[in-house]
């Protein structure tokens, strides 16, 4: 494994992780920005909820540290190759369980990473159906929580990337696939540059990108 993968690069790492929010934190948000002032529930279609601002600023300061200590420890981030054995363009790791992009298994230990070869620049529409027939058949959500700078997220019924539903994943956003949406086919098609609230990247250095947490039942 080479160099680990430092998710704020630039930043002196926190000697105590903090349980609340400093004053700073509040006084820089600007309205349009804060996660707390446009928290909504938006029901997108049966079993689809979209939490608009759900994750609270302080707590999206506390994720992005507690990811950039797991993600440069052992089992940390590293690039994942697709099945047909090209190299995804993310960096990945996986708590509790590792799934393997590679094989769609789910087992206790991670392969190593294969040869470099060109990457695939998004995540295509897909469905999430490696996990058990239990947890596929009861519905139980898969949930994505995104943090950093905003990604384009498609939805739809088919692989048909034209006929999917577009929608923004901000800093903050929380997306709940579910019940009648568990199978729906869905990817990122784009991360926009340059959409990370200001005060996550003062308050962590966070690197730009984005980060994206998500929970599944296996
Ligand atoms: O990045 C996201 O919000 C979705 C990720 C996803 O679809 C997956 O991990 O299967
Ligand atoms: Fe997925």
């Amino acid at each position: 494994m080479s160099q680990p993968f430092d998710l704020c690069p630039d930043h002196p790492e926190p000697t105590k992780a903090k349980t609340t929010a400093p004053a700073s934190l509040k006084k820089k948000r600007k309205v349009g920005e804060s996660s707390t002032n446009t928290a909504s529930v938006q029901h997108l279609r049966p079993g689809l909820v979209l939490l608009k601002g759900f994750v609270k600023p302080e707590d999206q300061v506390e994720i992005v540290r507690t990811c950039r200590q797991l993600g440069i420890g052992p089992g940390g981030f590293y690039r994942p190759n697709f099945k047909n054995g090209a190299k995804m363009k993310l960096w990945m790791m996986c708590l509790g369980k590792n799934w393997d992009p590679t094989t769609g298994f789910y087992g206790p230990t991670r392969p190593c990473d294969g040869a470099q070869v060109p990457a695939i620049p998004e995540l295509g529409l897909h469905q999430d159906k490696d996990e058990s027939g239990r947890s596929i058949n009861q519905g139980l959500p898969i949930i994505s929580i995104s943090l950093g700078d905003t990604a384009e997220f498609l939805f739809g019924d088919t692989r048909d990337k034209d006929r999917a539903t577009k929608i923004n994943l901000e800093s903050g956003d929380v997306l709940i696939l579910g019940g009648r949406s568990r199978l729906l086919f869905h990817g990122i098609s784009h991360v926009k540059p340059n959409t990370a609230p200001t005060w996550l990247k003062e308050e962590t250095g966070l690197r730009p990108g984005r980060i994206n947490l998500t929970f599944r039942q296996y």
